[in-house]
């Protein structure tokens, strides 16, 4: 569970890029963040996984604030950032070895997660090779690795399923619904709303740092009726923020 209160950003004194957001996020469900460009959702995920300092509220993850029990908040996600050119000198390999590390998970258990997952993701014959070498969707898909070998219970992913080859997507969507099926988290953004209609069971709309509407995709069609699709009723909402 994630819960946001009141939390605020702003950037170089005056631009609020984040305005008083509130929003629980419950366990066992994929919830979708929708907004357009600039509307704080990156900001937001990075408030949320302690990269950005909280300048007002507060922000919970699975109870633990991020703020006062840094720690204990950070064993409870893994994060896909926007940006996955990371640890770009490493092999994939080395880089899986590294975060299992960090999430001591024992030798014989990671082994069998890395093969698992690395066939999967079409992933075996690039983990001998450096990150540096690899195309966009490679570099992106060996850091969701990162987080699915170490198995947190919240998910947490910003546009995961940009550059990626069908096949992954496919497999990674899948993989977000057993997620969220065995009880834990999924959050994750994204610009696509037919990827949010048929994999969230929630979504949350925010622009100029403000949510403008969070529930059901459902509800959401049942509150502006007399739009013909989601495309038209996602530009009536952000019109009015
Ligand atoms: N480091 C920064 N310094 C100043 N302003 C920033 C910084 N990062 C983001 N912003 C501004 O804050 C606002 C929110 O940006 P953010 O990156 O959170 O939006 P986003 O919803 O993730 O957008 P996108 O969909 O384009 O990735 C934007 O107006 C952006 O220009």
């Amino acid at each position: 569970m994630i819960e946001i209160k009141h939390v605020s950003k702003v950037y170089g004194g005056t631009h609020k890029a984040v305005d008083d957001l509130c929003l629980e996020i419950p366990s066992g469900e994929i919830i979708g963040f929708i907004g357009p460009n600039g509307a704080g959702k990156t900001t937001t995920i990075k408030m949320m996984t302690g990269v950005l300092q909280i300048d007002e509220g507060e922000i919970y993850l699975n109870g633990k604030s991020i703020t006062s029990d840094t720690l204990e908040a950070k064993k409870q996600f893994g994060i896909v950032p926007d940006n996955a050119d990371i640890f770009l000198r490493l092999k994939g390999i080395e880089y899986l070895n590294f975060i299992a590390d960090i999430y001591q998970i024992d030798s014989a258990l990671r082994k069998e997660r890395i093969e698992h997952y690395a066939k999967m993701l079409e992933m075996e014959a690039a983990l001998n090779d450096k990150i540096l070498s690899y195309s966009h969707g490679m570099r992106q898909k060996i850091v969701i690795m990162g987080v699915l070998i170490c198995e947190p219970s919240i998910w947490i992913l910003d546009e995961p399923l940009t550059g990626l080859d069908p096949q992954s997507a496919f497999s990674l969507k899948e993989l977000m619904r057993e997620h969220a099926r065995k009880g834990n988290t999924v959050f994750f953004s994204t610009h696509v709303l037919e990827t949010a209609e048929k994999l969230c069971d929630k979504v949350v709309i925010i622009n100029k740092g403000k949510v403008l509407f969070y529930g059901t995709l459902d509800a959401l069609k049942a509150q502006y009726q007399n739009f013909d699709s989601l495309e038209s009723i996602f530009l009536e909402v952000v019109s009015h923020a």
